[in-house]
């Protein structure tokens, strides 16, 4: 385990190492973990809190429950930092228990994230990794009408199951750009790409919200999952609904591994050739679950649907939280994260800041 000596704020931070876990110790500037692991476990973490330490920012791929957040207290700390959009990671209910502040880093990964997952749908839809290896490997003779024959997307149907800001953007995507028709469910949400629609006074597309999952899964041609995971989203495409989506259809997510049983998926993708998947999240991530690699109907990407760093910046704030009220609306953080004019004296989001009774910004 290699952490850095406590750092002056007059000397550079040393540099980052693989896992970029930050520890914010009294009286220095944080310390950056240059731990070479690229996943720290608990009792790595328990080690470089110590016996001193205000608050962390962490990363999604930690296990912060019951042992984090008591171990932090005991050291002092009063906020950890998710440097993710999503933290089902996080036991908010142990952080709360303990007085700890957890931030996460909703909005700046919005297009990103978005953006990827119209890259996974149009990839399975022209097949195109398949298709390069192809060419890679030489296997290219000349023209044929036949080779890598693939969806058309314009006037199919483009299905969004949890249409929140990430699956929004998305819709936004799809409809605008390959004039798709929409339908979405959502648990929650009742009008989300409508009223876009409607603001801009055009109606390009048919558009429905769906009373039932399962509506869209028979419907749609391609399928984006933008759901958060929780208790209701676990193996919420399972073995069952994935037989009641249309034998061509295309299955892309990039929300979290754990919303599809991979199992049942690699046994359907076996069953059904022309059925097409677009993963950048995996159940055991960094594993897949045997079989999906060999599977040719399938585009799997490393979780890199987000990487930038204005998410860096937002857990960062989100770590100054002593003297700091809450920002009053995290779905607008462009002000954070202008880099020609100070942040805000707040703190872009705290998912339990009701819990904790921390105050509200007039900003
Ligand atoms: N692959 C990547 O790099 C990234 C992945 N993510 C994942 O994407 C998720 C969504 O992010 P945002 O769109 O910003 O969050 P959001 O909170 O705006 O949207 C999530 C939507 O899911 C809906 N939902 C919850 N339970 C549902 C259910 N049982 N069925 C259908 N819909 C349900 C919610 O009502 C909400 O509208 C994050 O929680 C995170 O896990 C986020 C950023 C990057
Ligand atoms: O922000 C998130 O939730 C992510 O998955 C980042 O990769």
């Amino acid at each position: 385990m290699t952490v850095p000596k406590n750092t002056p704020s007059d000397e550079p931070l040393p540099p980052f190492g693989r896992s970029t876990l930050w520890l914010y110790k009294p009286a220095f500037f944080p310390q950056i973990c240059t731990e070479k692991k690229t996943i720290l476990s608990v009792d790595d973490i328990l080690a470089l809190i110590g016996d001193r330490c205000d608050g962390v920012i962490g990363q999604l791929t930690e296990d912060w429950g019951e042992t984090l957040f008591s171990a932090l207290s005991r050291a002092g700390g009063k906020a950890f930092s998710n440097m993710a959009v999503g933290y089902n990671n996080v036991d908010v209910e142990a952080a709360n228990k303990y007085g700890v502040a957890v931030g996460n880093t909703p909005g700046v990964l919005t297009e990103t994230t978005a953006e990827l997952a119209a890259s996974l749908s149009l990839a399975a839809a022209r097949r195109i990794v398949e298709a390069d290896e192809f060419m890679r490997a030489g296997k290219y003779e000349g023209w044929l009408p036949h080779l890598f024959v693939g969806n058309l997307l314009k006037g199919q149907t483009v299905g969004v199951i949890g249409a929140g800001r990430i699956g929004s953007a998305y819709a936004r995507m799809m409809v605008e750009g390959f004039k798709m028709n929409l339908i979405y469910y959502d648990l929650y949400q009742s009008t989300p790409y409508g009223q876009f629609l409607k603001a801009n006074g055009e109606q390009p597309v048919t558009w429905k919200r769906a009373s039932s999952m399962e509506e869209v899964l028979q419907e749609a041609d391609v399928i984006s999952l933008h759901p958060v995971l929780d208790k209701t989203t676990y193996h919420l495409v399972n073995k069952e609904r994935l037989a009641m989506m249309k034998k061509e259809a295309i299955l892309v997510n990039c929300s979290r591994g754990p919303v599809i049983d991979e199992v049942a998926l690699v046994e359907h993708l076996r069953e059904n050739p022309m059925f097409r998947v677009g993963l950048d999240v995996f159940e055991d991530e960094p594993y897949m679950k045997p079989g999906l690699a060999d599977m040719k109907n399938a585009v799997v990407v490393p979780h890199i649907a987000s990487a930038s760093k204005g998410m860096a910046t937002l857990a960062a704030l989100n770590g100054k939280i002593k003297g700091y009220p809450i920002w009053s609306n995290p779905n607008s953080v462009e002000a954070f994260l202008d880099e020609n004019s100070p942040a805000p004296a707040a703190c872009p989001s705290i998912v339990n800041s009701k819990a904790l009774g921390l105050p509200v910004s007039k900003l």
